[in-house]
């Protein structure tokens, strides 16, 4: 048996996936050794038996880490899984030497800073609504329980206080919901509101096709003077940065509801403090906090958020630590599609579903192509690095090629044919030295 072909059906018999037809070649790469993968925040168990079949050395762990550890550890990895709590920096990233791709086991990227990865040619993956329906059903639930005070009636018959009282409880049927964010979770909930008698109003940056009969509005002001519910479903960007303050709060219907299982950092809490204690607000439902801590315990006092005692007293208030998307079908599904975009790309290349990054993929190189390598390489988007990486090919026969481009960034796969061993290096070390190189690789 010819030497490659006996290394990559001996030396790596795990190596298979099911998506893989009997005739793809299993691909390893050249010159990093062995692959190994950080699993930070209790990914799911299914991922870490995709990255451990496909040969890789994969550390778990339940928690976040602290920044210190982090660092340490992220100098020796090859890809890092994580939820959100823990913080990829560009202070942590340049540490991060070794580093190919980052796995977001969650629907938000917020947590990282994308820009930089790209810079550094580090590819980031997320699972895009793998977990909105949970958080939609999570927030069905916490429209009932607001709207009838069970969560204060559930406290009292723990303290065995019986309060039977119907004042200021309400059917949900009717009432009318305002959603700020109309993407996959909002849309989920849109849904399911409707189902319910709901009347459906919602707020975009950019026009959206309604499910449904929901109605788009022209602005937050027009939502809150319709909305007895108001559920945000944004992502954490700049405009999004304290979006709910008093002045928001402020123009909301007298006794309506106030919903945030997106960022912490959307609303003020504060403001919502005040909303609540006034009256101007029935109740509320939190599921996220602008500062949220690393692992389960008692963790969530004052030291954390200066405001927590103030808001541990607010009446009708629904306080969740950040389980929107913790239901096992979403995080089943999260760890089988992250680690199956993080090992197409650590294996084969394959960019398809990145965020930050170019998406660029080739059709798979077979077990007869023996001496086919694939070349990957990340650079700077600039005028003729295409026609030097072509001149540097020109002795070979380049089979096929595909380039794309992400702003400053453009990444081009290409498989190589009929490349002998020895070659292999030569390649290699021309193509990682093009001035405009950022990250260059070859699987075979
Ligand atoms: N509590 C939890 O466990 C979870 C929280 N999330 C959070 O929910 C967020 C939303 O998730 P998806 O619906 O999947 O995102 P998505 O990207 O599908 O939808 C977000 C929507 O918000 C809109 N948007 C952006 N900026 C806006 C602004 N300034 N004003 C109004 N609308 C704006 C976008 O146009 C888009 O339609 C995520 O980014 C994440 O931060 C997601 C999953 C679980
Ligand atoms: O489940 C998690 O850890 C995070 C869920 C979340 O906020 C997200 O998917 O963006």
């Amino acid at each position: 048996m010819a030497d490659r072909q006996y290394q990559q059906q001996i030396m790596y018999p795990l190596r298979r996936s099911g998506s893989f037809t009997q005739n793809v070649k299993i691909l390893k790469p050249f010159d990093s050794g062995d692959i190994k993968i950080l699993l930070l925040e209790n990914i799911n168990e299914t991922a870490v038996e995709i990255l451990t079949k496909e040969g890789y050395q994969v550390e778990a762990h339940k928690k976040a880490l602290p920044e210190d550890v982090l660092i340490e550890k992220i100098r020796e990895v090859h890809c890092i899984g994580i939820r959100s709590k823990t913080k990829l920096t560009s202070n942590v990233l340049r540490e991060a030497k070794k580093l190919l791709v980052i796995g977001c086991f969650c629907i938000g990227t917020n947590q990282v800073d994308l820009d930089y990865a790209a810079k550094r040619g580090i590819a980031v993956f997320n699972s895009p609504f793998s977990n909105s329906r949970s958080v939609a059903e999570l927030v069905i639930a916490e429209i009932i329980t607001l709207s009838r005070q069970v969560g204060d009636r559930n406290i009292e018959m723990h303290q065995g206080i019986w309060n039977k009282v119907s004042s200021e409880c309400y059917e949900i049927r009717g009432k009318t919901l305002g959603i700020i964010g109309y993407g996959h979770i909002g849309t989920q909930l849109s849904v399911l509101a409707e189902s319910m008698g709901m009347t459906v109003f919602f707020y975009d940056i950019i026009q959206i096709m309604p499910i449904g009969t929901a109605k788009q509005v022209g602005s937050l002001q027009e939502l809150f003077e319709r909305a007895d519910f108001v559920s945000i479903h944004v992502p954490e960007t700049k405009e999004t940065k304290n979006m709910i303050g008093h002045e928001e709060i402020s123009k909301m219907k007298k006794r309506s509801y106030l919903i945030n299982a997106s960022r912490g950092t959307v609303v003020q809490i504060p403001a919502l403090i005040k909303g609540l204690q006034s009256g101007l607000l029935a109740g509320a439902a939190i599921d996220v906090y602008p500062r949220e801590p690393h692992s389960n315990g008692p963790h969530f006092n004052d030291e954390l958020n200066e405001w927590s005692t103030d808001l541990l007293n607010c009446k009708n208030l629904i306080m969740t630590p950040h389980i929107g998307g913790s239901t096992e079908e979403a995080q089943r599904m999260i760890g089988i599609e992250v680690a199956t975009a993080l090992y197409k790309f650590i294996s084969y290349g394959s960019s398809i579903g990145a965020v930050n990054f170019p998406e660029v993929d080739l059709r798979a190189i077979q077990v007869a192509e023996e001496k086919n390598i694939r070349i990957l390489f990340v650079h700077h988007n600039v005028p003729g690095v295409l026609k030097e990486i072509n001149q540097l090919l020109s002795d070979h026969n380049v089979e096929k090629q595909h380039s794309d481009s992400h702003g400053e960034i453009a990444y081009m796969m290409a498989d190589v044919s009929s490349v002998d061993d020895h070659d292999i290096r030569e390649i290699y070390t021309n193509i990682s030295s093009i001035k405009e190189n950022i990250l260059t690789r070859i699987v075979y």
